[in-house]
């Protein structure tokens, strides 16, 4: 397939009403966790992006059959599975190949995973995930390929040195399939990881604590098969949310289960930009003040983000592209990833105001005019903060690579196109 580019022309209004796709990392943990089961399991909400693609090329690999019924509908059988033969090129594509580990470790005592992949956003250490497999019973053993075997897995007192989410969600499925109560203590407790637990509760599992940081599994389960719909994407929903503010346009989020969106709400309650929320739907309206707001007594406010249910990670280039536009200072300080920030360097040539003061800490001040430039998206959520700073800018802007975009947004021109954005998707002429 050649590389995306998608040639953007700027300053149009947008508005109505959008429905965002189901979450992304949700979708991936339970696709790799319907491995767990020899029961049929229908999936829908499904996002079709590349990264779900790639999971079920892998998971087919291992013996499992794996059929889309409709765009967003996914069957899963898992009669019979193999641990073995996994594709490198397959595994390096995304990170959640490592997700395969608890299923396939679970199902067949052993399995020998190339090393993942994803975003290029900074290091991404998997040290807690041998911390909670080893303490369930596994060996691991870690050099070119990643070795996991467990005759039999055992319910543990398990407490992860950090709340990694996939860590999280491997140890979680892994615990389902071991031999008596397992508690994961300081677990990751984002909207995905309830996700995948309640994904395993309708199969069959017994788990408490889902949604807090200390969660008790019974095992082992007797498991059945199950249909199961993906929550919505909260980080798509906050994308929509800075889409909306930068285009300074009135745009309705239907469907965007808002129980998950406090603290993404508050975090652009900081930037001046208030959502309403009528039933399950978030409604952006126009004429927001997008005005900073101090801190008690005019000190410079900062927007940080932190493991849930603080803001997230994953909408930091978003909150940052957003605060190009409104009215004030405020210290953008990313604390989990060491690469996300330096993409600001195109905001600043597009004529954003932004001292970048180290991989973490960004200041920005706003507003700014920004100017349609060409662009090179580095990772899935830079480049959506690139699509939304040229949707917002003055003049036509292109973006290379936009097939990290498209690993995370389903059909996004397609959608923002609907809205009144003039997104064009071409094969890229100069092969990047
Ligand atoms: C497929 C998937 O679900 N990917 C998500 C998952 O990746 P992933 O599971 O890889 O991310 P982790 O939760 O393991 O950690 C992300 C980074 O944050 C650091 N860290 C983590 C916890 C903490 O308290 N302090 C700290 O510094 C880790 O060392 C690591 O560098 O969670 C990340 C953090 O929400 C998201 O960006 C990714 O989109
Ligand atoms: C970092 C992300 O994804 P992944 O962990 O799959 O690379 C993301 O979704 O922003």
């Amino acid at each position: 397939m050649p590389p995306i580019q998608y040639i953007v022309e700027g300053g149009h209004r947008l508005s109505g009403t959008i429905e965002p796709s189901g979450n992304k990392n949700s979708a991936l943990p339970i696709i790799a966790a319907a491995l767990l089961t020899e029961h049929p399991v229908t999936l829908e909400n499904v996002p079709r992006i590349r990264d779900t693609e790639t999971l079920v090329e892998l998971i087919r690999s291992v013996g499992a059959s794996a059929e889309w019924q409709a765009r967003n509908t996914l069957a899963i059988h898992a009669k019979e599975v193999r641990a073995a033969d996994l594709d490198p090129e397959l595994c390096a594509r995304i990170r959640a190949s490592i997700l395969l580990a608890g299923p396939l470790l679970a199902r067949c005592g052993e399995v020998a995973l190339p090393p993942p992949g994803g975003d290029v956003i900074g290091r991404r250490r998997l040290d807690t995930h041998f911390l909670a497999f080893e303490q369930l019973g596994a060996t691991v053993t870690a050099t070119h390929r990643l070795e996991f075997r467990a005759s039999s897995l055992k319910g543990a007192d398990v407490f992860l040195d950090e709340p990694s989410v996939t860590a999280t969600e491997n140890a979680l499925v892994a615990a389902v399939a071991a031999h008596g109560t397992t508690y994961l203590r300081n677990a990751a407790s984002e909207p995905h990881v309830q996700d995948l637990a309640h994904f395993l509760v309708a199969l069959g599992a017994k788990i408490e604590g889902i949604g807090t940081n200390t969660i008790i599994v019974h095992g082992p389960a007797t498991l059945g098969g199950t249909n199961y719909s993906i929550q919505p994407d909260h980080i798509e929903v906050g994308s929509l949310i800075g889409l909306a503010a930068v285009t300074r346009s009135p745009l309705r989020i239907a469907k965007a289960g808002v129980e998950h969106l406090r603290s993404i709400r508050m975090g652009f309650e900081r930037l001046g930009i208030v959502c309403g929320v009528e039933g399950d739907d978030l409604v952006v309206p126009s004429g927001q003040t997008m005005k900073i707001h101090d801190d008690f007594g005019g000190h410079v406010p900062k927007l940080e983000d932190q493991p849930w249910p603080a803001f997230p990670a994953d909408l930091m280039s978003i909150a940052i592209v957003t605060a190009t536009q409104c009215d004030g200072v405020i210290l953008m300080f990313e604390k989990m990833f060491e690469s996300r920030m330096f993409f600001v360097d195109k905001l600043i040539s597009m004529g954003a105001r932004i001292v970048l003061c180290d991989p973490h800490r960004a200041i920005v001040a706003g507003p700014s005019r920004l100017r349609g430039a060409p662009m090179t998206s580095p990772d899935i959520r830079a480049g959506m903060a690139m699509l939304l700073a040229a949707v917002a800018a003055e003049g036509t802007s292109t973006i290379n690579n936009a097939d990290q975009i498209e690993r995370g947004y389903e059909r996004i021109e397609e959608r923002l196109n609907a809205l009144g954005a003039r997104i064009t998707r071409v094969p890229a002429r100069d092969g990047h």
